[in-house]
Protein backbone atom coordinates (compact mmCIF):
# COMPACT_ATOMS: atom_id res chain seq x y z
CA UNK A 1 0.00 0.00 0.00
CA UNK A 2 0.91 3.45 -0.35
CA UNK A 3 -0.17 6.76 -1.09
CA UNK A 4 -1.95 6.61 -4.24
CA UNK A 5 -1.21 9.64 -6.42
CA UNK A 6 -2.72 8.14 -10.04
CA UNK A 7 -6.32 6.40 -8.81
CA UNK A 8 -9.43 7.98 -7.91
CA UNK A 9 -9.96 9.88 -4.91
CA UNK A 10 -10.76 7.88 -1.57
CA UNK A 11 -14.04 9.76 -1.22
CA UNK A 12 -15.54 12.13 -3.30
CA UNK A 13 -18.42 14.55 -2.20
CA UNK A 14 -20.26 16.51 -5.31
CA UNK A 15 -23.07 18.66 -4.44
CA UNK A 16 -24.16 16.03 -1.94
CA UNK A 17 -27.09 17.55 0.10
CA UNK A 18 -29.53 16.44 2.72
CA UNK A 19 -32.80 17.82 3.96
CA UNK A 20 -35.25 17.34 6.74
CA UNK A 21 -38.32 18.63 5.80
CA UNK A 22 -37.45 22.52 5.05
CA UNK A 23 -34.15 21.92 7.37
CA UNK A 24 -31.10 22.16 5.09
CA UNK A 25 -28.63 19.56 7.32
CA UNK A 26 -26.30 19.26 4.27
CA UNK A 27 -26.22 21.81 2.05
CA UNK A 28 -23.96 20.80 -1.19
CA UNK A 29 -21.03 19.68 0.09
CA UNK A 30 -18.23 19.31 -2.54
CA UNK A 31 -14.86 18.06 -1.65
CA UNK A 32 -12.25 15.26 -2.10
CA UNK A 33 -10.67 13.11 0.37
CA UNK A 34 -7.22 12.00 -1.16
CA UNK A 35 -5.77 8.43 -0.83
CA UNK A 36 -3.72 8.16 1.77
CA UNK A 37 -4.22 10.97 3.93
CA UNK A 38 -5.54 11.18 7.42
CA UNK A 39 -8.48 13.50 6.73
CA UNK A 40 -10.37 15.48 9.26
CA UNK A 41 -14.01 16.10 8.87
CA UNK A 42 -14.40 19.04 11.26
CA UNK A 43 -17.55 21.21 12.34
CA UNK A 44 -19.32 22.11 15.57
CA UNK A 45 -22.29 19.65 17.05
CA UNK A 46 -25.02 19.88 14.57
CA UNK A 47 -22.45 20.66 11.44
CA UNK A 48 -24.07 17.83 9.60
CA UNK A 49 -21.20 15.39 9.81
CA UNK A 50 -23.00 12.59 11.58
CA UNK A 51 -25.74 12.89 8.49
CA UNK A 52 -22.50 13.05 5.70
CA UNK A 53 -21.39 9.95 7.29
CA UNK A 54 -24.43 7.93 7.20
CA UNK A 55 -25.03 9.09 3.53
CA UNK A 56 -21.32 7.87 2.47
CA UNK A 57 -22.21 4.50 3.71
CA UNK A 58 -25.61 4.36 2.35
CA UNK A 59 -27.39 4.53 5.46
CA UNK A 60 -29.34 7.79 4.73
CA UNK A 61 -30.66 8.52 1.17
CA UNK A 62 -29.07 12.32 -0.08
CA UNK A 63 -31.64 14.38 -1.56
CA UNK A 64 -29.37 15.52 -4.03
CA UNK A 65 -25.97 14.85 -5.51
CA UNK A 66 -23.46 11.81 -4.91
CA UNK A 67 -20.55 10.25 -2.95
CA UNK A 68 -18.27 7.94 -3.93
CA UNK A 69 -15.47 5.92 -2.56
CA UNK A 70 -12.55 4.99 -4.70
CA UNK A 71 -14.83 5.62 -7.50
CA UNK A 72 -17.76 3.79 -6.57
CA UNK A 73 -20.85 5.89 -6.43
CA UNK A 74 -22.80 5.06 -2.97
CA UNK A 75 -26.29 4.88 -4.31
CA UNK A 76 -25.88 3.18 -7.69
CA UNK A 77 -23.16 0.63 -6.38
CA UNK A 78 -22.88 0.79 -2.57
CA UNK A 79 -21.53 -3.27 -2.31
CA UNK A 80 -18.08 -2.02 -4.58
CA UNK A 81 -18.31 1.55 -2.50
CA UNK A 82 -17.98 -0.36 0.74
CA UNK A 83 -15.72 -3.00 -0.30
CA UNK A 84 -13.04 -1.44 0.97
CA UNK A 85 -14.31 0.25 3.74
CA UNK A 86 -13.94 -0.35 7.30
CA UNK A 87 -16.24 2.09 9.29
CA UNK A 88 -16.92 2.50 13.31
CA UNK A 89 -19.75 5.26 13.55
CA UNK A 90 -21.33 4.58 17.32
CA UNK A 91 -19.95 2.94 20.18
CA UNK A 92 -19.07 -0.50 19.25
CA UNK A 93 -21.51 -2.95 20.79
CA UNK A 94 -19.69 -6.22 22.56
CA UNK A 95 -20.64 -8.88 25.03
CA UNK A 96 -19.04 -7.80 28.54
CA UNK A 97 -18.61 -11.11 29.59
CA UNK A 98 -17.13 -12.62 26.58
CA UNK A 99 -13.15 -11.91 25.87
CA UNK A 100 -12.17 -9.49 22.74
CA UNK A 101 -11.04 -12.16 20.69
CA UNK A 102 -14.41 -13.70 20.64
CA UNK A 103 -16.32 -10.76 20.56
CA UNK A 104 -14.36 -10.33 17.46
CA UNK A 105 -14.96 -13.72 16.16
CA UNK A 106 -18.76 -13.11 16.68
CA UNK A 107 -18.40 -9.87 14.40
CA UNK A 108 -16.06 -11.48 12.09
CA UNK A 109 -18.62 -15.06 11.85
CA UNK A 110 -21.46 -11.97 10.84
CA UNK A 111 -19.65 -10.43 8.15
CA UNK A 112 -18.62 -13.97 6.51
CA UNK A 113 -14.59 -13.91 7.50
CA UNK A 114 -13.92 -17.34 8.77
CA UNK A 115 -10.41 -17.23 8.73
CA UNK A 116 -8.81 -16.78 12.41
CA UNK A 117 -5.77 -15.30 10.61
CA UNK A 118 -7.73 -12.19 9.76
CA UNK A 119 -9.11 -11.88 13.56
CA UNK A 120 -5.42 -12.07 14.64
CA UNK A 121 -3.90 -9.61 12.39
CA UNK A 122 -6.96 -7.07 13.84
CA UNK A 123 -6.29 -8.08 17.14
CA UNK A 124 -2.15 -7.31 16.40
CA UNK A 125 -3.26 -3.54 14.36
CA UNK A 126 -5.06 -2.38 17.23
CA UNK A 127 -2.57 -4.17 20.05
CA UNK A 128 -4.93 -6.05 21.48
CA UNK A 129 -3.08 -9.05 21.59
CA UNK A 130 -1.29 -9.23 24.90
CA UNK A 131 -5.49 -8.29 26.60
CA UNK A 132 -7.33 -10.56 23.66
CA UNK A 133 -8.54 -13.30 25.84
CA UNK A 134 -9.28 -11.15 28.66
CA UNK A 135 -13.59 -10.00 29.41
CA UNK A 136 -14.71 -7.54 26.91
CA UNK A 137 -16.20 -5.75 30.16
CA UNK A 138 -12.77 -5.59 32.02
CA UNK A 139 -11.67 -3.48 28.99
CA UNK A 140 -10.59 0.44 29.30
CA UNK A 141 -12.31 2.81 27.29
CA UNK A 142 -9.74 2.98 25.04
CA UNK A 143 -9.06 -0.49 24.34
CA UNK A 144 -12.88 -0.99 23.91
CA UNK A 145 -12.57 1.71 21.17
CA UNK A 146 -9.63 -0.07 19.79
CA UNK A 147 -11.62 -3.57 19.74
CA UNK A 148 -14.30 -1.10 18.02
CA UNK A 149 -11.39 -0.17 15.29
CA UNK A 150 -10.02 -3.96 14.87
CA UNK A 151 -13.92 -4.76 14.03
CA UNK A 152 -13.70 -2.20 11.18
CA UNK A 153 -10.26 -3.68 10.18
CA UNK A 154 -11.79 -7.53 9.58
CA UNK A 155 -12.44 -6.57 5.72
CA UNK A 156 -8.75 -5.08 5.57
CA UNK A 157 -10.59 -1.64 4.57
CA UNK A 158 -8.32 1.10 2.50
CA UNK A 159 -10.59 3.09 3.90
CA UNK A 160 -11.39 3.73 7.37
CA UNK A 161 -14.13 6.03 8.68
CA UNK A 162 -14.44 7.30 12.00
CA UNK A 163 -17.14 9.35 13.65
CA UNK A 164 -15.71 11.43 16.43
CA UNK A 165 -13.30 8.06 17.47
CA UNK A 166 -12.37 9.65 20.72
CA UNK A 167 -15.53 11.26 21.88
CA UNK A 168 -16.34 10.18 25.47
CA UNK A 169 -12.85 8.80 26.49
CA UNK A 170 -10.44 9.99 29.02
CA UNK A 171 -7.41 11.68 27.73
CA UNK A 172 -5.54 8.29 28.53
CA UNK A 173 -7.67 6.73 25.87
CA UNK A 174 -7.64 10.11 23.63
CA UNK A 175 -4.20 9.62 23.36
CA UNK A 176 -4.28 5.44 22.79
CA UNK A 177 -6.58 5.95 19.83
CA UNK A 178 -4.80 9.29 18.52
CA UNK A 179 -1.50 7.26 18.03
CA UNK A 180 -3.70 3.93 17.03
CA UNK A 181 -4.90 6.03 14.02
CA UNK A 182 -0.99 7.93 13.25
CA UNK A 183 -0.24 3.75 12.53
CA UNK A 184 -2.85 2.55 10.96
CA UNK A 185 -2.69 5.56 8.57
CA UNK A 186 1.33 4.79 8.08
CA UNK A 187 0.64 1.72 6.57
CA UNK A 188 -0.89 3.51 3.75
CA UNK A 189 -4.47 3.44 4.21
CA UNK A 190 -7.13 6.34 3.90
CA UNK A 191 -8.71 7.46 7.28
CA UNK A 192 -11.85 9.71 7.42
CA UNK A 193 -12.75 11.14 10.77
CA UNK A 194 -14.98 13.31 11.82
CA UNK A 195 -14.13 15.70 14.94
CA UNK A 196 -15.27 18.45 17.21
CA UNK A 197 -11.95 19.15 18.74
CA UNK A 198 -9.51 21.12 16.67
CA UNK A 199 -6.74 20.12 18.40
CA UNK A 200 -7.14 16.78 18.20
CA UNK A 201 -7.59 17.39 14.24
CA UNK A 202 -4.60 19.11 13.93
CA UNK A 203 -2.33 16.76 15.48
CA UNK A 204 -3.28 13.64 13.60
CA UNK A 205 -4.35 14.87 10.11
CA UNK A 206 -2.76 16.12 7.24
CA UNK A 207 -6.26 17.27 5.17
CA UNK A 208 -9.22 18.62 6.54
CA UNK A 209 -12.34 20.43 5.77
CA UNK A 210 -14.56 22.19 7.97
CA UNK A 211 -18.37 22.51 7.79
CA UNK A 212 -20.85 25.12 9.65
CA UNK A 213 -24.37 24.96 9.26
CA UNK A 214 -24.21 22.04 7.05
CA UNK A 215 -21.98 23.75 4.46
CA UNK A 216 -18.20 23.71 3.51
CA UNK A 217 -16.45 26.82 4.80
CA UNK A 218 -12.97 25.25 3.67
CA UNK A 219 -10.87 22.09 2.84
CA UNK A 220 -7.42 21.46 1.50
CA UNK A 221 -4.11 20.03 3.40
CA UNK A 222 -4.27 21.26 7.00
CA UNK A 223 -1.19 23.15 5.79
CA UNK A 224 -2.88 25.62 3.43
CA UNK A 225 -5.73 25.66 5.76
CA UNK A 226 -3.17 27.19 8.32
CA UNK A 227 -0.81 28.94 6.06
CA UNK A 228 -0.41 32.75 6.61
CA UNK A 229 -1.67 32.10 10.06
CA UNK A 230 1.38 31.96 12.03
CA UNK A 231 2.54 34.70 14.36
CA UNK A 232 5.82 36.20 15.68
CA UNK A 233 6.20 35.59 19.53
CA UNK A 234 8.25 38.60 21.42
CA UNK A 235 9.23 39.29 25.24
CA UNK A 236 9.99 42.27 25.57
CA UNK A 237 10.79 44.85 28.78
CA UNK A 238 7.95 47.61 28.07
CA UNK A 239 5.52 45.33 26.39
CA UNK A 240 2.91 48.33 25.89
CA UNK A 241 5.84 51.04 25.04
CA UNK A 242 6.84 47.95 22.19
CA UNK A 243 3.42 47.33 21.04
CA UNK A 244 3.24 50.92 20.26
CA UNK A 245 6.26 51.44 18.05
CA UNK A 246 5.29 47.79 16.40
CA UNK A 247 1.82 49.08 15.46
CA UNK A 248 3.75 52.25 13.09
CA UNK A 249 5.50 49.50 11.29
CA UNK A 250 3.67 49.12 8.29
CA UNK A 251 5.19 45.75 7.88
CA UNK A 252 2.55 45.00 10.87
CA UNK A 253 -0.93 44.30 10.72
CA UNK A 254 -1.92 43.65 14.09
CA UNK A 255 -0.05 43.37 18.02
CA UNK A 256 -1.72 41.26 20.55
CA UNK A 257 -0.45 40.89 24.32
CA UNK A 258 -1.06 37.31 25.02
CA UNK A 259 0.81 35.36 28.08
CA UNK A 260 3.82 37.70 28.67
CA UNK A 261 4.75 38.08 25.15
CA UNK A 262 3.56 40.43 22.07
CA UNK A 263 1.69 38.15 19.53
CA UNK A 264 2.68 40.30 15.95
CA UNK A 265 1.07 39.31 12.93
CA UNK A 266 3.76 40.38 10.62
CA UNK A 267 5.21 38.48 7.95
CA UNK A 268 7.71 35.53 9.48
CA UNK A 269 10.91 36.77 7.38
CA UNK A 270 10.48 40.54 8.82
CA UNK A 271 11.65 39.17 12.10
CA UNK A 272 15.15 40.27 12.10
CA UNK A 273 13.37 44.29 11.26
CA UNK A 274 11.30 43.88 13.84
CA UNK A 275 13.96 43.10 16.39
CA UNK A 276 16.21 45.91 15.17
CA UNK A 277 13.33 48.68 15.19
CA UNK A 278 12.67 47.39 18.81
CA UNK A 279 16.60 47.15 19.69
CA UNK A 280 17.28 50.84 18.09
CA UNK A 281 14.67 52.44 19.87
CA UNK A 282 15.98 50.94 23.43
CA UNK A 283 14.12 48.30 24.05
CA UNK A 284 15.49 44.44 25.71
CA UNK A 285 14.19 41.69 23.44
CA UNK A 286 14.66 38.66 25.36
CA UNK A 287 12.89 36.20 22.75
CA UNK A 288 11.86 35.99 19.15
CA UNK A 289 9.87 33.12 17.94
CA UNK A 290 7.20 32.07 15.43
CA UNK A 291 4.20 30.88 17.42
CA UNK A 292 2.93 28.60 15.06
CA UNK A 293 -0.91 28.85 13.63
CA UNK A 294 -3.55 26.99 15.32
CA UNK A 295 -6.31 25.11 13.47
CA UNK A 296 -9.13 26.50 16.54
CA UNK A 297 -7.58 30.18 15.62
CA UNK A 298 -8.08 29.75 11.51
CA UNK A 299 -11.59 27.77 12.68
CA UNK A 300 -12.54 31.10 14.63
CA UNK A 301 -11.39 33.44 11.86
CA UNK A 302 -12.97 30.97 8.90
CA UNK A 303 -16.63 30.73 10.94
CA UNK A 304 -16.79 34.23 12.15
CA UNK A 305 -18.16 35.79 8.98
CA UNK A 306 -20.96 33.52 9.09
CA UNK A 307 -22.55 34.06 12.90
CA UNK A 308 -24.96 35.22 13.06
CA UNK A 309 -26.60 34.46 9.84
CA UNK A 310 -29.60 32.83 9.67
N1 LIG B 1 -33.51 12.47 11.27
C1 LIG B 1 -33.44 13.78 11.46
N2 LIG B 1 -34.53 14.57 11.42
C2 LIG B 1 -34.46 15.90 11.58
N3 LIG B 1 -33.32 16.58 11.82
C3 LIG B 1 -32.19 15.87 11.87
C4 LIG B 1 -32.18 14.43 11.70
N4 LIG B 1 -30.90 14.01 11.80
C5 LIG B 1 -30.14 15.10 12.03
N5 LIG B 1 -30.90 16.22 12.07
C6 LIG B 1 -30.43 17.60 12.26
O1 LIG B 1 -29.45 17.85 11.28
C7 LIG B 1 -28.39 18.62 11.81
C8 LIG B 1 -27.08 17.93 11.59
O2 LIG B 1 -26.99 16.79 12.43
P1 LIG B 1 -25.72 15.84 12.48
O3 LIG B 1 -26.00 14.79 13.51
O4 LIG B 1 -25.38 15.41 11.12
O5 LIG B 1 -24.62 16.85 13.01
P2 LIG B 1 -23.16 16.52 13.53
O6 LIG B 1 -22.27 17.50 12.89
O7 LIG B 1 -22.86 15.08 13.37
O8 LIG B 1 -23.29 16.88 15.05
P3 LIG B 1 -22.99 15.99 16.32
O9 LIG B 1 -21.53 16.10 16.52
O10 LIG B 1 -23.80 16.68 17.37
O11 LIG B 1 -23.49 14.59 16.00
C9 LIG B 1 -28.73 18.85 13.28
O12 LIG B 1 -29.29 20.12 13.41
C10 LIG B 1 -29.72 17.76 13.58
O13 LIG B 1 -30.62 18.19 14.60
Amino acid sequence: MGLSQNGPPAIEFAGLTKRFGTFVAVNRLTFSVPAGSVFGFLGPNGAGKTTTIGMLLGLIEPDEGTATIFGHDVRTDLPAALARTGALVERPSFYPYLSGRTNLRLMARIAGIDDPKRIDAALEMVDLTARANANFGGYSQGMKQRLGIAAALLLEPDLLILDEPTNGLDPAGQHEIRSLIRDLASAGRTIFLSSHLLHEVQEICTHVAIIHRGTLIASGPLAEILAGGERLAIRVDRPEAAADLLRRLPVVRGVEEQDGHLLVDAPVDEAAALNRALVEAGFAVSALGVRESRLEERFLALTEARRGEG
